[in-house]
């Protein structure tokens, strides 16, 4: 091969051809060496239509090509790469249904124009040529636009790009921001080196808006009065709502997701009548649920109140793919599993809501819940707040008790004492106290009730009234459940319940065959949480000892 030779390309081009066929890899790398080794290929492309009818790709990038597409382009292109050539005028491309990228960057174009039929048209680089004007993009369904190094001025014939997620106009002269509403979908623009003010003046002015720096590249000079009118305020805000929401999203839209994401795998699975033990949406299933930062108690008060409360409720068994602690057992505590498993769980429908935490997935499964209603009682599980956030979503309705502890070193020397968490881990969940203490600050009502807890006082006697008042909201006998509660404080049984001190690890009590509780539905007519008939005739026993004590 001579490469040397310019009129080497016309005779090299027809060896592509295989059987009428090119593929894809072919051209494209022998393009790319034609383009690295020649200097002028500017006519080569003649043949290009001719002899690569076929053609899906085409990297003709870093040559010195000055005509764009001066052969009817192959109807087949989807990708093409033009940059780092010395053309000047775009050509129509109506032809070209399939395009879904092309690569114009360091060029010499003036304008954009002949994309408008390109329907499948989704990536666009013309970054570093000599546009000053936005036109010609019509409604294409671009998601990533790259129009760096141009001289563009202002922001416009953007507005009907709806698919837009990704805008690159950095290194312009743009001097202002307006243009980009009604970009819903916008999710990263980059602003630098234009005539935009520095972007902290402006965070300064409207204190509440702070997009990540990941998402939003401004630096240089923008007007300030640009920002003064209420519609661009409100543009702005916006604009941080859908960055925030993609790359740092508040724990109301992350449960959302979650919520969404168990709620369709569930649906895509064939759907199971199950007998009715779960409620529907107008019969809520009576659960409880501790919530507060990690290690501050709420597992071992879970633990406790379904030991001494056992007649009315169950733990809930969770799934996790940390390993156990020492002491902890599978099915338990928790129901230890791998990710591969964890994630299969999720596509079969499985669970109701997962978080991930400290870089291990956890969640609550339909079944973990069904497994203590068919047994009558009502479930106690204990979660962090994301989960939380996401079980309201569902048509689940607990009581939410969060235990949020207010002696800070108290509470650290206890997660130490554990011995079970690196220094980083134990500020990641001293840092969450305030997470906890501002959800309920700002959201009257999200808990149900706040109990302070001391490390060292892991519940409280308001633990058992709120109790009281729980079950009571159920519909529950209240004098029969008043009596038991009092009857219980009064033996003293809540100390040794509470007691850190207690040799009993959580999950370490077996759960003896229970009677199950009258009936939890609110609605008389509602069916009994209890399976109906009992299969199991000490569970009959159980639940007249029950309904006469
Ligand atoms: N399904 C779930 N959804 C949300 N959070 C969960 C879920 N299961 C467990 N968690 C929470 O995840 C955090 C980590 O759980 P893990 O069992 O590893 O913590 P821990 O060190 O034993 O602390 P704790 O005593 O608070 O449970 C805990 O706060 C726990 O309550």
């Amino acid at each position: 091969m001579h490469y040397s030779n310019k009129t080497l390309h016309f005779t090299y081009l027809p060896d592509l051809q295989k059987d009428g066929v090119l593929t894809t890899e072919m051209v494209s790398s022998r393009i790319s060496q034609l383009g690295r080794f020649g200097t002028g290929l500017q006519h080569s492309f003649y043949n290009l239509s001719l002899h690569m009818p076929y053609l899906v790709m085409l990297d003709a990038s870093h040559n010195e090509i000055s005509s764009f597409f001066e052969f009817q382009p192959p109807k087949s292109l989807k990708e093409v790469n033009f940059s780092h050539n010395r053309m000047t005028k775009m050509k129509d491309l109506s032809d070209c249904v399939l395009l879904t990228k092309l690569d114009l960057d360091y060029n010499s174009f003036c304008e954009i124009s002949g994309l408008e039929q390109c329907c499948r048209l989704t990536h666009l680089s013309l970054a570093h040529n000599k546009i000053s004007r936005i036109s010609g993009l019509g409604s294409l369904p671009l998601t990533h636009l790259c129009l760096r190094g141009n001289q563009l001025e202002r922001i416009e014939g953007l507005e009907h790009l709806k698919s837009l997620q990704v805008l690159d106009l950095s290194q312009n002269r743009i001097t202002s921001l307006s243009g980009l509403q009604n970009l819903h979908l916008l999710g990263s623009i980059n602003l630098e080196k234009n005539l935009v003010l520095i972007w902290e003046s402006f965070q300064k002015e409207m204190c509440d808006v702070h997009i990540s720096a990941s998402v939003l590249y401004a630096s240089g000079l923008l007007l300030i009065h640009e920002l003064h009118t209420q519609k661009q305020i409100n543009f702005y805000l916006k604009f941080q709502v859908s960055s925030v929401n993609k790359y740092d999203p508040p724990m109301d839209v992350v449960a959302a997701r979650d919520h969404m994401t168990h709620l369709v795998y569930q649906l895509m699975q064939p759907q199971i009548l199950y007998e009715s033990t779960l409620p529907s949406a107008d019969s809520p299933y009576p659960m409880l649920v501790m919530t507060g930062p990690q290690g501050c108690g709420k597992r071992e008060l879970a633990h406790r109140l379904c030991q001494e409360f056992n007649k009315y409720f169950a733990y809930g068994i969770c799934h996790t793919t940390r390993g156990p602690y020492f002491g902890e057992e599978n099915g338990l505590d928790y129901h230890f599993v791998s990710q591969e498993v964890f994630q299969n769980m999720i596509h079969m429908g499985k669970f109701i809501q997962t978080i991930q935490y400290g870089g291990h997935s956890y969640g609550l499964t339909r079944d973990a819940i069904e497994d203590v209603a068919r047994e009558g009682l009502a479930c106690c599980v204990h979660m962090e707040l994301e989960g939380v956030f996401s079980l309201k979503k569902s048509y689940f309705e607990p009581r939410y008790i969060l235990l949020i502890p207010t002696q800070v070193e108290k509470y650290i020397g206890h997660l130490k004492s554990r011995g079970l968490y690196t220094p980083a881990q134990i500020d990641i969940a001293v840092s969450r106290i305030q997470l906890y203490a501002n959800t309920s600050s700002q959201r009257p009502g999200f808990f149900d009730n706040v109990i302070p807890c001391g490390i060292e006082r892991k519940c409280s006697l308001e633990c058992f009234f709120f109790f009281f008042f729980f079950m009571a909201s159920w519909s529950f006998n209240i004098i029969q459940c008043l009596i038991r509660c009092v009857i219980i404080i009064s033996s003293d049984q809540l100390a040794a319940a509470v007691s850190p001190s207690s040799d009993r690890r959580p999950g370490s009590n077996v759960k003896p065959i229970l009677p199950p509780i009258p009936t939890g539905r609110r609605t008389p007519a509602a069916p009994s949480l209890s399976p109906s008939p009992s299969p199991n005739p000490a569970v009959e026993e159980g639940r007249d000892a029950n309904m006469e004590g």
